[in-house]
């Protein structure tokens, strides 16, 4: 199962709660590129970690995917006591914005929900998602949405385009809780009535008037951000942010041939920073997919 990469789109900043957890108003789509988990029966749980990124995965009690397995246990006692090996391939950058450990969190729920036959209803599980982290309720979802609440009002966007972009990280870790607790600002405008997004061109304009508020506080712990961003928009973006805490940013392109002819550009000039060219998911299914879930109905 692949646990997509999560991008802010644009991330307006709120509130805050009494408990210190910040208020947000946010448009997410997920890519099609992402970690990739898969389970299977075992004699005894096993989690093997592969990929790019394994060696920046923490194993141990604050794994997301063994503390998610672990509550599906909790939860469901008898029905989910099988043992199960889990691979996690990381093939995206750590504590990056782009919440991979929270989507391999969801990854994990969706898959051992299936594995073990587990009877849960999606409210149950977006309700387990977040009590693992803010961002697992969206991921769960990882569809075009609006979420609010601390990310746990979700709103659906059925109509949201599929974007070509290009994601960069200058490969430098940043600690979500520390980008919060900079803001100078904590109640900030919402995001503009959303338009219409018929495509690309149309969302690039209305995402170029929002903003990312934990951007101004990102960048003065890791100036290199704005250089990445920088880097996007002189390949030709027609308009590049960070996405969530940070540090990764992206760019949107107008036609995914130009997201992969910036992204080896960028990864020639900056051969030490990741770079990826991938597109946001579309609710609307494309021909392909349609062709293929025609087939498998016949
Ligand atoms: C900022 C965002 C935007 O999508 O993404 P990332 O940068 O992590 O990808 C999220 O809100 C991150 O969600 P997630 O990474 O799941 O956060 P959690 O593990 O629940 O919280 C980590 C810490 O971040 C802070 N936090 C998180 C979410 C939120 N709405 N307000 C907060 O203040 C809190 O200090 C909390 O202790
Ligand atoms: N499977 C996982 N993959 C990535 N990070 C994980 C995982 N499990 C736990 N973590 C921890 O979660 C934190 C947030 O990671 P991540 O979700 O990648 O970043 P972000 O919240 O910035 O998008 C990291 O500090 C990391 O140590």
């Amino acid at each position: 199962m692949i646990a997509s990469a999560k991008v802010n789109l644009a991330l307006h900043v709120t509130g805050r709660r009494a408990d210190g957890y910040h208020l947000l108003d946010t448009l997410v789509a997920f890519s099609s590129d992402g970690d990739l988990l898969e389970a299977e029966d075992g004699s005894e749980d096993d989690f093997f970690v592969s990929g790019h990124f394994a060696a920046h995965v923490p194993i141990g009690e604050t794994n997301l995917v063994t503390r998610a397995r672990d509550l599906l246990r909790e939860k469901f006692g008898e029905a989910a006591r099988a043992p199960v090996h889990l691979h996690l391939e990381k093939n995206l950058p750590v504590a990056s914005g782009i919440g991979g450990g929270s989507a391999d969190a969801a990854a994990a729920l969706r898959l051992l929900v299936r594995h073990w036959q587990i009877d849960i209803d999606e409210a149950t599980l977006a309700r387990l998602g977040l009590s693992l982290g803010a961002d697992v309720p969206m991921c769960l979802a990882s569809k075009p949405l609006v979420a609010r609440g601390i990310g746990e009002a979700l709103e659906e966007l059925p109509h949201f385009p599929a974007l070509p972009l290009v994601l960069v990280n200058p490969n430098i870790p940043l600690s979500t809780p520390e980008v919060f607790s900079r803001l100078e600002r904590r109640e900030n405008p919402p995001l503009s009535p959303l338009g219409a997004f018929t495509d690309t061109v149309s969302a690039a304009h209305w995402l170029k008037e929002a903003r990312n508020d934990l951007e101004k506080p990102a960048c003065q712990i890791v100036p290199q951000i704005e250089e990445a961003r920088d880097a996007l928009k002189e390949a030709n973006a027609l308009f590049a942010r960070m996405s969530g805490s940070g540090a990764t940013c992206f760019g949107v392109f107008s036609t995914r041939p130009g997201a992969d002819q910036a992204a080896a550009l960028l990864q020639e000039r900056h051969p030490d920073w990741f770079v990826l060219a991938t597109e946001t998911r579309s609710p609307v299914p494309t021909q392909a997919e349609n062709a293929h879930v025609q087939h498998a109905r016949a």
